[in-house]
C-alpha cells in the first residue's frame, strides 16, 4: 500500500504547475491527500498487528491498527475500531461473544516475539483460571515497562470498562471521572480515533479537539493519536484557543481565580457598553463653513438605535454612524438655507460629511471601533473604567484586575485573559474588512503584530513544503520556495485542525477536555463556544483539581449548559501507580476532601516508597535514581523550582530543569507540580510536601498528583516536618 501511494503522489508531483486554476487545484488536493496517507501508512509501523481472535466457528481475525485488505479484496487485518474487532476487548468467560480464544501478540518489527492466550472456551479450566483470565499477561508486561517520556496507544491492551467508553455514542455530553493513572487520557485519545472511524463523514470536516493543561503535556501525548491514524484532531491547550494570542504571564492565584468567576462575563459586557456611553452635554463639530451641534437627545437616540438592532458592537457601529449623519446632514441643509431637501440631497450630503475630518474624529470618539485587545487593555488600566463595568466586584477585587500598560515588547497576557477576549471577541464582532484593511484606527504595535503573523504563516509554507518534499523524496530536484508558491495556496494546504486553529468561531464536530477539573467557568464559556452541538467527552478527577476556579462538582459545570442531559462514567483501577505507592497517595485523600476514593492499582512491585533528609541529600538520592535507569522527576514546591532545579541540572549529568519537551526526554527533570500534570514517570522524588500543601489553597491536591506519577518507584525529600499522612514512611539513608 505505501508503494502504491508513493506512486500515485509521484505521478501527481511529476505534472507539474501548469494548466487551469481548476486543474491546478485538484492537483493539489490529491498531492495533498496522497501524502497524508503515505504519512499515516508508515505511522502504523509498530505492531501494525497485535492480536488475533479465533472464533467458535473455526474462523480467525487479525486484529491491527489499521484495516488492510489484499488485492481481492479478502480481508488481511481489522482496525481495533472496527465493530467486529469489539471481542477482542470485551469478550470474557462468561460472555464469550462467540470466541474460543483471544491471543496477543507481541512483535518486534515483522517478527513475533511473543504470544499470550486468554482462553474463553471455559470447558477443562478449572474456576481459579477462570478468575484470573482477562489478557492479565499482556496488560501486566504493558503498564510494567519502562517509560519512554511519551505516551504510547494501548490498542493492544485496551480493558473492557475503558472500550465502553471509548466506543459511547458520539452525541451528548459524557463525561468521565477516574482516579490517577486509571487511562483517563489515554481513553480519551483513543475515543478521538474511534469516533473518526466510526463517524468520519460527520467528523473529518468539523475536526475534533482536544484540549490539554500544558503544552508539554500536548507533547507527550501527540503521538499517540497520528500512530491511531487519525490527523483531523486538533491539540490545544485552553490558553493557546484564542489566535493570534500567546499567553505568558504568571498571576497570582487569587487574579485567576476572580478572572474565571463567571461574574467576568457581566463585566467585559459593560467594558462594551462603556464603549458606547455618549456623553450628556452636546458635542459641537466645526467644518469650514458652519458648525454642526449633537445633542444629548440625538445622542441617545441614535445609542439605542443601534442597541436595538441586536448586532455586535463593531457591526452596531453602522446604524448609530448612519443615525448621526442623517441628523448632521438635515442641520447642514437648514445651516446652507436649504429648505425641504429630498432623500438623495440628504444622501449627498451624508456622504460629504462622512469624508470631514472632525466628523470622522467625533463619530470615533462617540462609537469606536474596537478589538477584544483594545477592550481589555483599556478596561485592566483603567481605575475609573473598572470601577463602571466592574461595579458589582468589591473593591478589593478591582484592585486585583488593575495592571499596568503593556510596554513595547513584553508580554501581556496571562492564561485567564484568553475566555474574556473570547467574551469579547462574542460581544464586539468583526471589523469590516475594509476598515482593518486602511489600519489607521491601528495602534502601530498592532499593524506590526498582523505583519508579523503573516510572515510567521509564509515560514509555516515553507516548512511544510520542505517536509512534502522530503517525504516523497524529490528534494533534490524541487526548490521548496517554488513549490509552496505553485502548490500551497491560501487554504490548501490546510488540514481541518490547522484551518481551526486559525479560527476563533470554527465550531467543532467533538470536544474532547482532559484534564477538566481545572476549568473555570469562564473557560467553560469557550469550550461550549466552540462546540454547538455539544457532542462532547469530559475527562478528569475532581481529587486533584488544582486550579483556584476550578470544578469541585460536574453538575455544578454542565448543568447551566446541558442539565439533566449528560452521561457519565467512572473509570476505577489504577494502571500507573503500584499499590505501594498509592496507598501513600490514598493517605493524603481525606486532606483534599472527604468522600473521596482511590483507585485500586492493577500491580504490586514490592518496592516500599520512603523518606530522607535534609534537602541536601536530594543531588546524591537523584544520582542514585537516575542509576537504578528509566526516567526520573524530582517534584518540587514552585518556590523552589528555580533554585532546586539549577542545582540538580548542574550537578547530575543529563538533568534538566523546567518543563518542556527536554523534560520529557531527560533522564531527569525538576518540575513544578503543575508542570507534571498528567505526566508519568519510572521514579518520582517528591521535595517537601509540607511546602507543596501550604504553598496554595487546593495544596493537598498538589500533594496527591505529585504523588501518583510513578510507575515504579516513589521517595520524599525534606527538611521541614512531614505533613502527617507521610510521616510513617520507611526512612532512608541518603550516602
Ligand atoms: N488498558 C491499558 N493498557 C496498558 N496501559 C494502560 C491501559 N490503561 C492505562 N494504561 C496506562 O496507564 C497510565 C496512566 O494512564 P493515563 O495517563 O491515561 O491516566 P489518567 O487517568 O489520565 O491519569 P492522571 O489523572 O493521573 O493524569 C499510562 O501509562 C497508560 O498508558
Amino acid at each position: 500500500m505505501r508503494d502504491r501511494t508513493q506512486r500515485q503522489l509521484d505521478g501527481v508531483l511529476a505534472q507539474g504547475g501548469g494548466g487551469t486554476h481548476q486543474n491546478r487545484s485538484e492537483r493539489d488536493t490529491f498531492a495533498g491527500m496522497y501524502a497524508e496517507r503515505l504519512a499515516r501508512l508508515w505511522a502504523v509501523e509498530n505492531s501494525l498487528c497485535f492480536g488475533r481472535l479465533d472464533n467458535a466457528d473455526h474462523t480467525s481475525l487479525y486484529i491491527g491498527r489499521i484495516g488492510l485488505a489484499d488485492d481481492e479484496q479478502r480481508r488481511l487485518l481489522i482496525d481495533w475500531r472496527a465493530p467486529v474487532a469489539q471481542p477482542f476487548y470485551r469478550a470474557t468467560p462468561a460472555a464469550p461473544m462467540g470466541v474460543t480464544r483471544r491471543r496477543h501478540l507481541q512483535t518486534k518489527g515483522r517478527t513475533v516475539i511473543g504470544v499470550d492466550d486468554d482462553l474463553l472456551d471455559l470447558d477443562g479450566l478449572t474456576d481459579e483460571d477462570v478468575a484470573t483470565l482477562n489478557g492479565e499477561a499482556a496488560l501486566l508486561a504493558s503498564i510494567g515497562a519502562r517509560r519512554t517520556g511519551r505516551m504510547r496507544d494501548i490498542v493492544a491492551t485496551i480493558q473492557a470498562e475503558q472500550d465502553r467508553i471509548i466506543r459511547s455514542d458520539l452525541s451528548g455530553v459524557l463525561v468521565v471521572q477516574g482516579g490517577p493513572g486509571t487511562g483517563k487520557t489515554v481513553v480519551a485519545l483513543h475515543r478521538a480515533a474511534y469516533l473518526l472511524y466510526t463517524h468520519r463523514e460527520k467528523l473529518a470536516r468539523r475536526g475534533v479537539l482536544i484540549l490539554g493543561p500544558n503544552l508539554t503535556f500536548l507533547r507527550y501525548i501527540e503521538q499517540v493519536l497520528p500512530s491511531l491514524g487519525e490527523t483531523d484532531v486538533l491539540l490545544s491547550t485552553v490558553g493557546e484557543l484564542y489566535p493570534g494570542v500567546t499567553p505568558a504571564v504568571r498571576e497570582r492565584p487569587e487574579t485567576a481565580a476572580l478572572k474565571g468567576d463567571e461574574r467576568m462575563a457581566q463585566v467585559v459586557a459593560r467594558a462594551v457598553r462603556e464603549r458606547q456611553r455618549v456623553p450628556r452635554k452636546p458635542i459641537d463639530i466645526k467644518l469650514d463653513r458652519y458648525t454642526l451641534r449633537l445633542d444629548g437627545r440625538t445622542l441617545d437616540a441614535a445609542r439605542n438605535r443601534a442597541a436595538r438592532s441586536r448586532r455586535t458592537h463593531n457591526e452596531a457601529r453602522a446604524v448609530f454612524v448612519r443615525h448621526l449623519l442623517n441628523a448632521l446632514a438635515r442641520q447642514a441643509a437648514k445651516q446652507l438655507g436649504k429648505g425641504m431637501i429630498d432623500d438623495d440631497e440628504l444622501a449627498d450630503l451624508r456622504e460629504d460629511l462622512r469624508t470631514e475630518q472632525p466628523v470622522k474624529a467625533a463619530l470615533n470618539r462617540l462609537w469606536p471601533y474596537t478589538t477584544p485587545q483594545q477592550l481589555l487593555i483599556g478596561l485592566f488600566t483603567s481605575r475609573e473604567r473598572l470601577d463602571y463595568a466592574a461595579a458589582e466586584l468589591s473593591a478589593a477585587e478591582r484592585e486585583l484586575l488593575l495592571r499596568e500598560p503593556p510596554r513595547k515588547g513584553g508580554d501581556w497576557w496571562a492564561e485567564s485573559d484568553v475566555p474574556l477576549l473570547d467574551e469579547a471577541a462574542e460581544l464586539l464582532g468583526d471589523i469590516d474588512p475594509a476598515v482593518l484593511r486602511a489600519g489607521a484606527w491601528m495602534a502601530e504595535e498592532e499593524q506590526a503584530a498582523a505583519r508579523a503573523a503573516e510572515q510567521e504563516e509564509g515560514r509555516a509554507q515553507l516548512a511544510y513544503a520542505k517536509e512534502v518534499l522530503e517525504l516523497t523524496g524529490l528534494s533534490d530536484i524541487m526548490d521548496a520556495e517554488k513549490f509552496a508558491a505553485r502548490h500551497l495556496g491560501d487554504e490548501f494546504y490546510l488540514t481541518t485542525a490547522e484551518r481551526a486553529a486559525g479560527d476563533r468561531t470554527w465550531a467543532f464536530g467533538h470536544v474532547i477536555v482532559d484534564e477538566a477539573q481545572e476549568l473555570s467557568p469562564m473557560d467553560w464559556r469557550m469550550v461550549m463556544r466552540r462546540c454547538p452541538t455539544r457532542s462532547m467527552t469530559i475527562v478528569g478527577d475532581l481529587a486533584q483539581t488544582a486550579a483556584p476556579a476550578g470544578a469541585r462538582s460536574w453538575g455544578q459545570v454542565l448543568d447551566p449548559y446541558v442539565a439533566g442531559r449528560w452521561r457519565a462514567e467512572s473509570l476505577t483501577v489504577n494502571y500507573r501507580t503500584p499499590a505501594e505507592l498509592m496507598a501513600v497517595a490514598a493517605a493524603v485523600l481525606p486532606l483534599v476532601g472527604p468522600g473521596l476514593s482511590a483507585p485500586s492499582s492493577v500491580r504490586e512491585t514490592g518496592e516500599r516508597p520512603w523518606s530522607a533528609s535534609p534537602v541536601e541529600a536530594l543531588v546524591p538520592a537523584v544520582r542514585a535514581g537516575v542509576a537504578e535507569g528509566g526516567r526520573l522527576a524530582v517534584l518540587v514546591p514552585e518556590s523552589f523550582k528555580d533554585e532546586l532545579g539549577a542545582a540538580v541540572a548542574a550537578a547530575v549529568p543529563g538533568a534538566v530543569s523546567g518543563p518542556g519537551t527536554a523534560a520529557l526526554d531527560a533522564s531527569a527533570a525538576v518540575l513544578s507540580v503543575a508542570d507534571a500534570k498528567g505526566l508519568e514517570f519510572d521514579t518520582v522524588i517528591v521535595v517537601e510536601p509540607a511546602l507543596i500543601l501550604d504553598e496554595s489553597p487546593r495544596g493537598a491536591s498538589d500533594l496527591y498528583v505529585a504523588l501518583t506519577r510513578a510507575t515504579q518507584r516513589l521517595g520524599v525529600i525534606h527538611t521541614t516536618a512531614l505533613p502527617e499522612p507521610l510521616a510513617r514512611l520507611e526512612r532512608r539513608r541518603i550516602a
